[in-house]
């Protein structure tokens, strides 16, 4: 990567943030579609940001065939580099990364949230197993609650407003807890697992072992846990919903619905919720993003209640770093 690089076309690197979110996520893709256009490119770029992160941290393409990899620590400080030289400032010549120093600078992202999602990825190439609930919900924090927060500051959340920022986060981490239920089997081949040992004890199942067929049925049931702490975290997120525009509403709401589905699924089909990736199908995308027009409709109507104490609470996150952007699409 030259960190000389030349201006890039903002367009063009939409363009290439279009067909990172077309070829990475089918449930993202539909759901951005329904943000007005400025809102949607915003979220194609930062998706494609953090499409690529992930790609290098983990030697995929596009969220696809992870594999274990050996240089974890050169992968995540190649990741560093690259975005604090965008974030300072300069063309790094990866539309990726290029694309995120327009973000920025659009929307006024904090850096801390940058920060937290790089040490989420960094926390993934340590390798560490998760020991209890609190630690699965912190590594949701770092590698999804914190991508709410920015997909909330890019649909125009200020960066001071606490109680939507958390919702937002709280969305991020249910959409994570259904993603590490659908993707146990496939975690697994690349020696990964992001059940608690906690969990896994409490089940009585021996490390490692939790694909085996003896203990597919208790496997089901600490899906089915993942699933309800999913569906608690999102419908936390729906009651903050109220204070985004229609388009924004829309948007989450389909994701929401999309997503959540995916958890349910895995949940229902019990021991065989890994015999096939779970995915919602096109007419199922339709359903949801008509549901999540009326809902969006409807959305100031509910009166506004508390955030349950019960949830775990993300740390300041952007709040706590430097709190500003240090980059901008201005001149070199
Ligand atoms: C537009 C935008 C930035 C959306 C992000 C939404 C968000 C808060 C995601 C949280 C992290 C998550 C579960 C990513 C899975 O993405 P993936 O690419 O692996 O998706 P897949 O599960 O559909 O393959």
């Amino acid at each position: 990567m030259s960190r000389a690089a030349e201006t890039p076309g903002r367009a063009a690197l939409v363009a290439t943030a279009q067909d990172s979110i077309a070829r990475g996520s089918k449930s993202f893709a539909a759901a951005s579609r329904l943000f007005d256009p400025a809102t949607r490119e915003r979220a194609w770029l930062l998706y494609a940001w953090c499409r690529a992160c992930d790609d290098i941290a983990d030697g995929q393409i596009l969220g696809h065939d992870m594999t274990k990899v050996a240089d974890g620590p050169a992968r995540i400080a190649a990741i560093r580099s690259a975005t604090d030289a965008v974030l300072a400032g300069a063309w790094v010549g990866d539309p990726a990364f290029d694309g995120l120093r327009f973000v920025v600078a659009e929307t006024g992202l904090p850096r801390g949230y940058i920060d937290d999602l790089i040490a989420g990825f960094a926390l993934d190439a340590e390798d560490r197993r998760l020991r209890s609930t609190d630690d699965l919900l912190t590594y949701c924090y770092h590698v999804a609650g914190v991508v709410g927060c920015m997909m909330a500051i890019v649909m125009g959340v200020s960066p001071d407003d606490r109680d939507t920022l958390d919702r937002a986060c709280d969305m991020g981490i249910a959409f994570q807890l259904a993603n590490i239920a659908r993707d146990i089997e496939e975690d697994d081949r690349a020696g990964r697992c992001y059940l608690p040992m906690e969990w896994l004890v409490a089940m009585d199942i021996p490390p490692g072992q939790h694909m085996k067929p003896p203990y597919r049925a208790r496997l089901a049931v600490l899906a089915q846990r993942l699933a309800d702490m999913a569906t608690a975290y999102a419908d936390s997120a729906r009651a903050g919903v109220g204070r985004l525009s229609f388009r924004a509403a829309w948007a989450v709401l389909a994701a929401a619905d999309i997503y959540g589905a995916i958890a349910r699924k895995v949940a229902a089909a019990g021991e065989h919720g890994w015999d096939h990736r779970v995915h919602t199908g096109r007419s199922e995308k339709a359903g949801a993003i008509a549901r999540a027009a009326l809902a969006a409709l409807r959305r100031r109507e509910a009166r506004p209640r508390p955030r349950s104490p019960e949830l775990w609470t993300r740390p300041d996150g952007g709040l706590a770093s430097d709190g500003g952007t240090s980059g901008g699409t201005g001149g070199e």
